[in-house]
């Protein structure tokens, strides 16, 4: 289990992460999502003992890293696969790690064979390797060590989709073992469909956390009609929400907390015809997320 608590981060008068608390179960993999910028890096730095909380704290299985005796051990850490030491080859790396962390030697073969980097691909230096091979090398690294705990931050970079599926079932597989799974991403699609839990951070903030089910249930009723304004005003008046789906004001999609019947009979006693209507979980997590985020984008706020 990994656990944020209060966690903030000041760089001079920036504060990057503010006031962050969230859990990250064992069992399940925990999504953490946020537009550029948003201070997942960064939170997720302190958590691997890299940057200093100015207030605050970072857990793993109940203990900061720097007090983890044997880090590698307890947790796998994949923070920037293109850090790794370029004049070396695969192998070379993970040979490293392995005495480093005291496993048998075999652990290095295991994990190539885990992570597809063939024998000939092992043996070329990393300077060398696609930005997809160096993310497989560094997942190889993270779970070198049999670890509980993962901490990925956006590993599905540079992937191509056989590698993002490949990803997707190995930290499937990770969980469903029992370990803890935190990775992070601004993809939201990726998120959406391999993670349980979700935390959503905009400019250091928290700005949503649960369960996929019950933040795609919180993104309500989605409808198109042929007079959105006529609509959003009915609805309102029947005490509901309703709003420009996407937090833009250039569509006719409207999202609404009211269920799909209640939109339906909202809607003909207006005399509104609906072109759409459904809940809008069918629209992902990309609206609820553009939605939340959408103060704290970068586009948003030059908007
Ligand atoms: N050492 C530092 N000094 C000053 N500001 C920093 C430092 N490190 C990070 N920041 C700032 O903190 C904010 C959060 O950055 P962070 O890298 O955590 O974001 P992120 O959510 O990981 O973004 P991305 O998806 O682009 O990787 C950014 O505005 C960044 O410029």
């Amino acid at each position: 289990m990994i656990e944020v608590d209060n966690l903030t981060v000041t760089y001079g008068a920036f504060t990057a992460v503010d006031d962050v608390t969230f859990t990250a179960a064992a069992g399940r993999v925990t999504g953490f999502l946020g537009p550029n910028g948003a201070g997942k890096s960064t939170t997720m730095r302190v958590m691997t003992g890299l940057t200093r909380a100015s207030t605050g704290h970072a857990l793993i299985d109940g203990r900061r890293f720097a007090d983890l005796p044997n880090p590698g051990r307890e947790v796998g850490v994949l923070l920037d696969a293109s850090a790794q030491h370029a004049g070396r080859t695969g192998r070379e790396i993970l040979t490293i790690a392995q005495r480093t962390m005291r496993l048998p030697s075999n652990r290095v073969d295991e994990m190539l064979d885990l992570v597809s980097l063939t024998g000939a691909e092992s043996e070329r230096r990393v300077r060398n390797y696609s930005l997809g091979m160096r993310q497989r090398l560094g997942i190889a690294t993270a779970l070198l060590g049999r670890p509980q705990s993962l901490i990925l931050d956006e590993p599905a970079n540079g992937l191509d989709p056989a590698g993002i599926r490949w990803m997707r079932d190995l930290l499937r597989g990770f969980a469903d073992q029992g370990g803890t799974v935190l990775l992070s991403s601004h993809l939201l699609h990726e998120i959406e469909a391999i993670a349980d839990d979700i935390v959503v951070i905009g400019n250091g903030r928290i700005v949503a956390q649960g369960t996929k089910r019950e933040l795609l249930e919180s993104a309500g009723t989605l409808v198109r009609s042929t007079d959105p304004v006529v609509l959003t005003a009915a609805l309102r008046d029947a005490g509901h929400t309703a709003q420009a789906a996407g937090g833009t004001a250039s569509t006719d999609a409207l999202r609404t907390d009211a269920s799909t019947d209640v939109v339906g009979r909202v809607a003909l006693a207006a005399g509104v015809a609906l072109t759409e209507l459904r809940a809008a979980e069918g629209a992902g997590l990309e609206e609820m997320f553009l939605e939340l985020t959408a103060e704290t984008q970068r586009e948003g706020a030059a908007a």
